[in-house]
């Protein structure tokens, strides 16, 4: 990594990229392939890469303070993946682009949605707004989780922010890094694994608040960061899946069979921790070999090319690994 990364990223970053390398170094059951690493960043299409995406269509974009509080809501509950095989489609979309359209549609029916209007919602309410069922325990579990989410984030802007959601990111001053630790406070998104001895922090989803931020704001008010070229990858289920598939993860066969046989991973085991730091530490090592070959490129921009890649049916048909959890 340059100087220059370095300084632009904040400790938090750093602190994320050295205790991932640590795992990667560490781990038994997940290995990377580094003698796939050079023809992988050979072949990616650096055009994409550098223009990453947010669908209009599946987001609420374009309301001012009322988007900022969505995309603050939408990634208190950017989680769900280990449950998202139990949810009801709706409106023909599931996973990600479901929440991120019913809660959008939320928003457009209810704006402008005060802190004490995510307050108030019940897991009911959560059911009624994702179009879920609560007979379905796992379900039920999940609008539970969900609802916790919203209220928590409620409570922290009204205490904290005189019930603005762009205060927020105001307090932030334009760091991403700020942001994280701002809204880490929330115990939901504070995503910190622990590995044998090692404390893992991946912050997936105060990280990528930043880039939606972004995305939705198109880097000016609200979106603007100086250091978004910190940020990691965002470890979640699908782009580990996608790097397994391509060939730069390989499982060991006890591993690679229970994902692909359906068992659900624990949170915080050694394996779903391997999975997601060997995911964020060859994204690091992609973009080391991709800044040698003179096409410099993010780590946020190439989770948002990865990500979009996992969509595809060649991905989204394949097992990936499944474990409940809060974080992704
Ligand atoms: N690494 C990474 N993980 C991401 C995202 C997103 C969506 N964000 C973008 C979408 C448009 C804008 O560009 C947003 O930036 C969702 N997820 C995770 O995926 C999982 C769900 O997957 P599936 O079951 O297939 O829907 C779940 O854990 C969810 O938390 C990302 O961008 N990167």
């Amino acid at each position: 990594m340059t100087d220059e990364r370095r300084e632009a990223g904040g400790a938090v970053f750093e602190e994320i990229r050295a205790a991932c390398a640590r795992v990667a170094g560490a781990a038994e059951r997940v290995h990377i392939e580094r003698d796939k690493l050079d023809a992988y960043a050979r072949s990616l299409p650096v055009d994409k890469l550098h223009s990453p995406v947010i669908e209009p269509e599946h987001h609420y974009l374009g309301h001012g303070e009322q988007t900022v509080a969505y995309v603050l809501a939408l990634d208190s509950i950017n989680f769900g993946s280990g449950y998202f095989p139990e949810l009801e489609p709706r409106n023909g979309l599931v996973g990600y682009f479901m929440v991120a359209h019913a809660l959008g549609d939320f928003f457009e029916a209810n704006a402008p949605v005060s802190a004490g209007d995510l307050i108030a919602l019940t897991p009911e309410d959560c059911a009624e707004i994702f179009g879920q069922n609560l007979s379905n325990e796992a379900v039920a579990e999940l609008m539970g989780l969900f609802s916790q989410a919203l209220e928590d984030l409620g409570r922290f802007v009204l205490a904290d922010f005189g019930g603005r959601f762009a205060s927020v990111v105001e307090a932030a001053g334009g760091r991403a890094s700020a942001l994280v630790d701002i809204v880490s406070k929330m115990p939901l998104f504070r995503d910190v694994a622990d590995y044998h001895d090692t404390t893992v922090p991946f912050y997936k989803r105060a990280q990528i608040l930043a880039a939606d931020l972004w995305l939705a704001f198109d880097g000016e008010g609200p979106g603007a960061f100086s250091d978004l070229d910190g940020l990691t990858l965002f470890a979640d289920n699908l782009v580990p899946h996608v790097l397994r598939l391509d060939g730069l993860l390989r499982y060991d066969e006890t591993l690679a069979e229970r994902i692909d046989r359906g068992d659900r991973l624990e949170a915080n085991s050694p394996e779903e921790v391997e999975i997601r730091a060997c995911g964020v530490h060859v994204v690091e090592l992609l973009v080391e070999r991709l800044t040698a070959l003179g096409r410099a490129v993010t780590a946020f921009e190439l989770d948002n090319y990865l990500w979009h890649l996992g969509q595809d049916p060649r991905f989204e048909t394949k097992p990936r690994h499944h474990t409940r959890t809060v974080y992704y």
